[in-house]
């Protein structure tokens, strides 16, 4: 079977990707979620015209001579309106955030009056009329539309909810991604390992990765190499609601990779196995009726920059988010052979110069290699077939941090 081309990957996982339903969720848990659903005012803000600084609400005229002395009849603290009106010659004392009182129509800073003391000021400074006055409505009115149905909840979009006068807020399920290691040679982190025997470690970057795209994540362990119990654990995580499976290893042509043939024989329909690609050429996709299947390589630097390219986007795409792999033009800052039919992904080391980004490719890419993986900030990207080329060429690469 021919590789698939990345592209035409990507597409396949990506085809009819959708958000599944939402939730309603209190705005404390509201923080880095998407909104299912356009979000209106349920009140005006600032519900009175209000003053923005400490002073005196006064008659603009008043004031058009300095000094002017006037009578001061009362006081309004925000959240205490004066019951009265101001009239010529008179002045309230007024707070911040505190309605204008009727027959003010300019604010008189604390600064530029002095207390005269008997209820009596005196302004020096001249004031036009609207000076220092929120008008009712600045910010917004009742059933404006504030935020867009697919807005990240950020830090302005959750004040500004709140301030609309909304408790909670409706927001787009998040998908849920199953993550089962396979192999027998495989143990948990703190184990002791046989001589025989490795640490699993590809699913904690893997969910780390899927986390970042919005996605929840449920680890359902390792599984040994043997169908029954691949295919169980499967069967686990689409009880679960998965809306994402994914298996780690097991997906290439050895003896004990049983990926393929578990996921076929579940009656998944696989839309590709194996890719034009490097690191990542036994990955293998299908669905499960609604669920997405990804068979991702053991190789832990394979799995990494595998989820990186077409995990993180599906997530993504089922949580209504807008992502794409963080792609730059630099300059290579050492010659590089030519490509063969595979899409490289090659670790490197990129700098910031005056004369823009360089990447230096690392000379050892073994994809077993997670120290490499996280000593390199991105990755170059080698187009299938791309001729050898030398130190300040032009390239593409794929930021990783
Ligand atoms: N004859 C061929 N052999 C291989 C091919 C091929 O095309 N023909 N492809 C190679 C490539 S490329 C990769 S990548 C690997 C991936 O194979 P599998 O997906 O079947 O992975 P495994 O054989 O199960 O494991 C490979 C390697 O990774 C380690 N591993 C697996 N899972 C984990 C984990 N959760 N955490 C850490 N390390 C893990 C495993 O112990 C192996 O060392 O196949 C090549 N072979
Ligand atoms: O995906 Mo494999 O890592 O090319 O080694």
């Amino acid at each position: 079977m021919a590789l698939t081309p990345v592209d035409a990957a990507l597409a396949h996982l990506l085809d009819g990707a959708e958000p599944r339903g939402s939730e309603t969720v209190a705005l404390h848990d509201a923080a880095g979620r998407i909104l299912a659903a356009p979000l209106h005012a349920l009140r005006t803000q600032p519900p009175f015209d209000a003053s923005a600084m400490d002073g005196y609400a006064v008659q603009a005229g008043d004031v058009a001579n300095v000094p002017a002395q006037l009578d001061v009849i009362g006081v309004a603290p925000a959240g205490r309106q004066f019951a009265g009106s101001v009239g010529p010659g008179q002045a309230v004392r007024i707070f911040t955030g505190a309605p204008v009182p009727p027959g003010a129509d300019t604010i008189a800073i604390q600064e530029n009056v002095r207390d005269l003391g008997d209820g009596k000021i005196e302004v020096f400074e001249t004031v036009a009329a609207g000076r220092h006055i929120r008008y009712s409505g600045l910010d917004f009115k009742d059933g404006d539309r504030l935020l867009d149905k697919g807005r990240l909840l950020d830090a302005a979009a959750l004040s500004l909810a709140a301030s609309a006068n909304h408790p909670t807020v409706e927001v787009v399920r998040a998908p849920l991604l199953a993550i089962i290691a396979t192999g027998d040679e495989l143990l948990l982190p703190g184990s002791t390992p046989g001589p025989d025997q490795i640490i699993s470690s590809n699913a904690y970057g893997v969910a780390a990765l899927a986390r970042e795209a919005g996605a929840r994540v449920l680890d359902l362990g390792i599984a040994p190499d043997r169908e029954d119990a691949i295919a169980a654990l499967i069967a686990t995580a689409r009880d679960a609601g998965a809306d994402v499976i994914v298996t780690l290893g097991g997906a290439s042509v050895g003896d004990h990779d049983f990926i393929h043939d578990v996921l076929t024989g579940m009656g998944v329909n696989l839309a590709f196995w194996k890719i034009a690609m490097r690191p990542g050429k036994p990955l293998m996709f299908g669905r499960l009726g609604d669920i997405r299947c990804i068979g991702l390589p053991g190789n832990p630097v394979a799995s990494l920059i595998c989820t990186t390219l077409f995990i993180k986007p599906l997530l993504a795409k089922l949580g209504g988010r807008a992502y794409a792999p963080p792609l730059r033009e630099a300059r290579l800052g050492a010659a590089m052979k030519e490509n063969d039919s595979r899409q490289d992904y090659v670790r490197a080391r990129a700098v910031e110069t005056p004369g823009g980004l360089v990447a230096t490719p690392f000379d050892v890419q073994d994809s077993s290699m997670l120290r490499t993986l996280s000593e390199a900030n991105c990755a170059i990207v080698r187009p299938p077939f791309a001729p050898a080329a030398e130190a300040g060429d032009a390239c593409q690469v794929l930021m990783l941090r």
